[in-house]
């Protein structure tokens, strides 16, 4: 059973339609990044998963008791405000002091319940999101362009500590990013979306897909180059027979 499926999900914003046709699913531990250009329904797709949006059209169907760690683009956060790590953790519910202590000590933070919000870096900062997303004990996390503000090596930097949480907890990840090489590495399967699904499958088939090149040009060299040194680099020859390899009746051609 899928922890989360769509079939023929269909978004749109007062009355004007932004996705069209969305069959989707997520199983569990898998890792899918969704990719496409501003404005091609990616937030909105992740929206309507976790309920937040009601649907056009189609269906959105979540395992019974699905727990949901959200992550989200950031959080404005008044500077003048004081409020710790600990603190800031405890909103909207209030957790234990062991609870939070390892929450971020599974987010790379720890020994930072006490700090002032206010003083994080950004990466720290975006580490304390993921710590609060935790804290929900997720059978699946979803983080929205998790990375915008960081540079290059701290987004790096944060989705390798994704990743270890996914191997510690054997959650699934599903997440929204613009850091192509870096995503199209870690994950089992890329949707990319275009106002509909435009293509589909395992970072390789996305990434030599023409819908793709299309929409990124030269981008998707690099991130199939990176790709490509990575996996002959970490992972076995098995990689490639992962049963979420394009399969037929699952498949999604161009549309336009
Ligand atoms: N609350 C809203 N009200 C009206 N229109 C919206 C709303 N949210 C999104 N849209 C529109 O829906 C379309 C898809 O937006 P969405 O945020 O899902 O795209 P995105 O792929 O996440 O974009 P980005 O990469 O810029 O974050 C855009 O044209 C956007 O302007």
């Amino acid at each position: 059973m899928a922890l989360i499926e769509t079939r023929g999900l269909t978004l749109a914003h007062g009355g004007q339609i932004v996705l069209r046709g969305v069959d989707f699913r997520i199983d569990k531990g898998e890792i899918v990044t969704i990719v496409g250009p501003n404005g091609s329904g990616k937030s909105s797709l992740l929206r309507a998963l976790i309920g937040a949006l009601v649907p056009a059209g189609g269906t959105v169907a979540r395992a019974r008791g699905l727990r949901i760690g959200y992550v989200p683009q950031s959080l404005a956060i008044d500077a003048t405000l004081p409020l710790t790590v600990a603190r800031f953790l405890n909103l909207p519910s209030r957790h234990g002091a062991a609870d939070i202590a390892a929450a971020l000590d599974k987010a790379g933070l720890p020994d930072l319940a006490e700090q002032q919000m206010a003083g994080l870096s950004g990466g720290q900062f975006q580490r304390v999101l993921l710590a609060r997303a935790l804290l929900a004990r997720p059978d699946i996390l979803i983080l929205d362009e998790a990375t915008q503000g960081l540079d290059q090596p701290g987004a790096a930097s944060f989705y390798r500590q994704i990743e270890a949480v996914r191997r510690d907890l054997g959650c699934a990840v599903l997440m929204v990013s613009h850091d192509l090489h870096v995503v199209m590495a870690a994950s089992d399967r890329v949707l990319c979306l275009n106002g509909h699904v435009c293509c589909e499958g395992t970072p390789e088939l996305v990434a030599s897909a023409p819908e793709y090149r299309a929409l990124f040009g030269t981008g998707t060299q690099g991130a199939l180059a990176l790709y490509r040194h990575e996996h002959s680099h970490s992972h076995g020859p098995d990689r490639h027979h992962h049963h979420h390899d394009h399969d037929p009746d699952h498949g999604h051609e161009a549309q336009n």
